[in-house]
């Protein structure tokens, strides 16, 4: 298959690196020397203190002539824009899949609906090292849902079983986005504002009742099926990524902008119209674009 993804971030090397081994991959960057660099070296996947290289294409996103069976969308949330103004670019692309976290985008989405549109979450971990390298930090999955057309092209990723890399399929995909909302939704700004890992949440008891505050004011907002459910998957990623700090937390220390829009600000954009009034998510959303702006660099 040829498969496309747009960003060459964190997530974008890490679906390049694993399905580079089988398929033909290109990954579309924002910057033409990362798709020299890619494109002339090769990607470089660190796991477990190993180093695997991997030869795919690049090419500049902006100058891309994109024909691949399907394309990942792995930007943050603040740069949707700049790929989904850009519909003409994916005119001869049968499906798109998104990963970014927040749910911001999807609205925005209905511009592909003649398209097999699939969204997913990510629940590995990945840091990228520099251009051409990406390290594989937490083993999770994607898992992906149909939100129009259908989900034929990315069967045959799920049915693979590609060892450290699964991907599963879901049948709601309004489920599957709101059950990561509310992770990062209670993690992230909690963690940037008190500034801590995520396992201290849990520890500090003060801390784990502001985040059980917080998780029962977007109950109010947010389809959630089954409460108890939802909290307990807080609680088990607070768990297994204790010693790891959010990407706010981290977007926050190193001044660079959050997804605080597509997460919180699309908390309170439902809060609006439900005429729901949600002091704790404002209160953090204001606190992170203080932040964001004009707060003290810390880390
Ligand atoms: N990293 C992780 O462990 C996880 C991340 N996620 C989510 O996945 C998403 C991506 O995260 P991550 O990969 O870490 O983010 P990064 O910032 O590492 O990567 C985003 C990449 O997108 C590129 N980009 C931006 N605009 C364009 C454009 N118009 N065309 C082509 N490329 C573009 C950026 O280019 P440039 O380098 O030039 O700025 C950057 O390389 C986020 O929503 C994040 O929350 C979810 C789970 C885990
Ligand atoms: C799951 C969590 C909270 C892990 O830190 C995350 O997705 C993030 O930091 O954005």
């Amino acid at each position: 298959m040829k498969i496309g993804i747009v960003g060459g971030g964190a997530i974008g090397l890490l679906v390049a690196a694993y399905l580079g081994k089988e398929h033909k991959v290109t990954v579309y960057t924002r910057r033409s020397p990362q798709a020299k660099r890619l494109q002339n070296e090769g990607l470089r996947l660190e796991k477990k203190g190993e180093t695997t290289c991997i030869s795919i294409q690049a090419a500049p996103f902006a100058e891309a002539a994109i024909d691949d069976d399907i394309v990942f969308i792995t930007v943050k949330q603040y740069d949707m824009s700049s790929v989904l103004d850009n519909t003409e670019r994916f005119r001869h692309v049968q499906t798109i899949v998104f990963l970014p976290n927040g749910m911001g985008h999807v609205e925005k989405l209905a511009a592909f609906a003649e398209k097999n549109v699939v969204v997913g979450v990510v629940e590995h971990g990945a840091i990228k090292r520099d251009d051409r390298t990406v390290e594989h930090t937490g083993i999770g999955k994607i898992v992906l849902a149909s939100l129009y057309g259908t989900l034929q092209d990315v069967m045959p990723l799920a049915a693979r079983c590609i060892s450290d890399f699964p991907f599963e399929i879901a049948d709601d995909w309004e489920q599957v986005l709101v059950k990561k909302l509310i992770v990062n939704a209670v993690i992230n700004p909690l963690t940037a504002l008190l500034r801590v890992p995520n396992g201290k949440l849990l520890q500090v008891a003060p801390y784990y009742e502001m985040m059980k505050l917080l998780f029962s004011e977007l109950q109010q907002v947010l389809p959630i099926k089954d409460g108890a459910a939802a909290w307990k998957h807080i609680v088990d990623i607070c768990q297994k990524t204790a010693e790891n700090y959010s990407s706010m937390y981290m977007d926050v220390a190193r001044h660079r902008k959050t997804e605080v829009d597509a997460i919180l600000g699309y908390v309170l954009k439902k809060g609006d119209e439900l005429g729901i009034e949600l002091p704790l998510s404002q209160f953090l959303f204001y606190a992170i674009k203080g932040m964001e702006e004009g707060g003290e660099k810390h880390g």
